[in-house]
């Protein structure tokens, strides 16, 4: 076959494929492509996918997908890929396909430019958040819901309707949230070892004050309801600045009333008053609790059994009881399960065992059995999987002593003690491999992330590729190392990005401050 003369070991070269992988990534799909395209040797087929690449990664638009891989595509020459694949088959088939073209880019480039096409282009995405920046400093006008969607959806202009959406989850989990745009942009911008003026951060702590409710906890934006989502948002936004005034400015003893408000008989926390409850909403109450230092028994009462009971058959974790096992739900009560130190509640091998597999051909990870690869997922299953890195590695029984410990538990420092615990392994991912799909299929060049190759970038995408990107690359660390080795950060080394607490998603080093800072005082 055409596809086989291509020589596989320079892709090998970049990114040895140990564990779940064959020894060079060429998917079915890009036999397909091969044989159906217009270069007649594999070196110009090669070069011909290097350029189009480029072109596409440059125009910062998404490509044009050729027809016959359009799923949507009713001709015949969709029928190319088998007249009985469903919908999703032909859309991870041209997914496979476009990710296929990408990395064959890298056959045949010379080892010193393989690390140009690998590095990350910093300056474009700081000059991309700081467009989004300055639209915060206009008072934040621009981004209320209609505005901040622009760059997650499209609106009718006449009905004021969504009409067009890139990302579901952002869509329906965020809801266009002022204080969401606030901490996707300023946490990119503290992993790429960047400050804020002192004027602009006093915008963002003044319009965060406004969106804190006189009872406790942050509403979507000023005068509206407060949401437990939003308030995580608008926490860790806080704490990423990082200042005195960021950090006094968020009233604990009022959260904790709100936090408690939310709490449900049963355990769990309603994300608003009379909303759902999942185990994002105990995520979210459980991270503000532990960063504020304002975590205990009452709040954490349920939490561990609500949680475990959303484990389902396949390991993974379900935003519900019953629900499909999901990678935001499984990173949220992953998390949740660790600060609350009830993660014996879990069965942990199942957890990891279905989480490893979700990384898949595309080297990316997707974020249920048999749907899409997406860079958003590079943190919520890579921090899943970098949690369990750190926990012993079998469920233990808890004994009934230990749970009467638990009603008069200090939680203040399990956030700080998890840090401390050395990798218990090496990481159950391949961080080589993640690495390779953030650069090469999420990154734009022109600044920002996206999904996947024929997506547009958005801020939300950017947030968490970064964060993907930071787990990666530390996750090899052990005791003793001040900084990850060269071996681990894929492309030059310039590439490292600060390192995230993956227990709250905050840069370590703003985690360490406003842990310093609300342990000082109790609430
Ligand atoms: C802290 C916090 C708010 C965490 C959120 C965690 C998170 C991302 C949850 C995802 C939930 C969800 C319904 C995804 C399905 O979207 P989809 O059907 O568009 O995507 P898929 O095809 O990839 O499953
Ligand atoms: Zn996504």
């Amino acid at each position: 076959m055409a596809f086989l003369e291509i020589p596989p070991p320079k892709i090998h070269a970049i990114c040895t494929i140990r564990r779940v992988y064959p020894i060079v990534f060429l998917p079915p799909s890009s036999r397909l492509q091969l044989s159906v395209g217009q270069a007649s040797t594999p070196k110009a087929r090669a070069f011909s996918s290097l350029s189009r690449h480029f072109k596409s990664m440059e125009s910062s638009q998404p490509p044009l997908s050729s027809s016959h891989l359009d799923p949507t595509s009713n001709s015949d020459s969709g029928d190319k890929l088998g007249p009985h694949l469903t919908v999703t088959q032909k859309e991870q088939l041209k997914v496979e396909s476009q990710v296929a073209d990408i990395y064959r880019c890298l056959v045949g480039v010379p080892l010193h430019r393989q690390s140009l096409v690998l590095e990350l282009r910093r300056e474009k995405h700081i000059e991309y958040l700081t467009k989004g920046l300055n639209q915060l400093g206009h008072t934040f006008q621009v981004l209320d819901a209609k505005f901040a969607s622009s760059s997650l959806a499209q609106f009718d202009p006449h009905t004021n309707c969504i009409v067009q959406y890139h990302d579901l989850n952002a869509l329906i989990l965020l809801c266009f949230s002022r204080p969401w745009l606030c901490y996707w942009i300023l946490h990119s911008y503290s992993l790429l070892g960047e400050a804020v003026d002192s004027e602009l951060e006093g915008r963002v702590v003044d319009f965060l004050s406004r969106c804190q409710d006189k009872e406790g906890g942050y509403a979507g934006g000023p005068g509206q309801m407060p949401h437990l989502a939003t308030t995580y948002a608008a926490v860790n936004t806080l704490v990423t600045l990082g200042t005195e005034s960021a950090l006094s400015s968020i009233n604990r003893k009022g959260m904790h009333n709100f936090l408690l408000s939310m709490k449900e008989s049963l355990g769990g926390f309603r994300m608003h008053q009379l909303g759902e409850i999942d185990a994002r909403s105990c995520y979210c109450a459980i991270s503000v609790a532990s960063l504020l230092n304002i975590l205990d028994a009452e709040l954490v009462r349920g939490v561990g059994e609500y949680i475990a009971s959303c484990q389902t058959y396949e390991g993974g974790i379900g935003g519900e009881p019953h629900s499909e096992a999901h990678g935001g739900y499984t990173f949220c009560g992953l998390a949740a399960m660790i600060l609350i130190d009830e993660v014996e509640k879990l069965d942990l091998p199942c957890l990891i065992n279905w989480v490893a597999s979700r990384q898949g051909i595309e080297l990316g990870f997707q974020g249920r059995a048999n749907k899409l690869v997406d860079g958003c997922y590079s943190f919520w299953q890579g921090a899943a999987l970098a949690l369990t890195q750190k926990l012993a590695p079998l469920a233990k029984e808890v004994s009934e002593e230990q749970s009467s410990i638990r009603a008069t538990r200090d939680y203040s420092d399990l956030g700080i003690e998890f840090m401390r615990r050395c990798n218990q392994t090496g990481p159950l991912f391949h961080h080589l491999a993640l690495q390779q799909y953030i650069i090469l299929c999420s990154q734009i060049l022109e600044g920002g992330f996206r999904d996947k190759p024929d997506k547009y970038r958005d801020y939300y995408h950017t947030c968490y590729c970064l964060s993907g990107l930071s787990i990666c690359q530390y996750s090899c660390m052990r005791d003793g190392d001040l900084r990850p080795s060269t071996s681990d950060v894929l492309g030059p080394y310039s590439n490292l990005l600060e390192q995230v607490h993956p227990l709250y998603n905050v840069v370590l080093d703003k985690f360490y401050t406003a842990h310093k800072f609300f342990s000082r005082s109790s609430f």
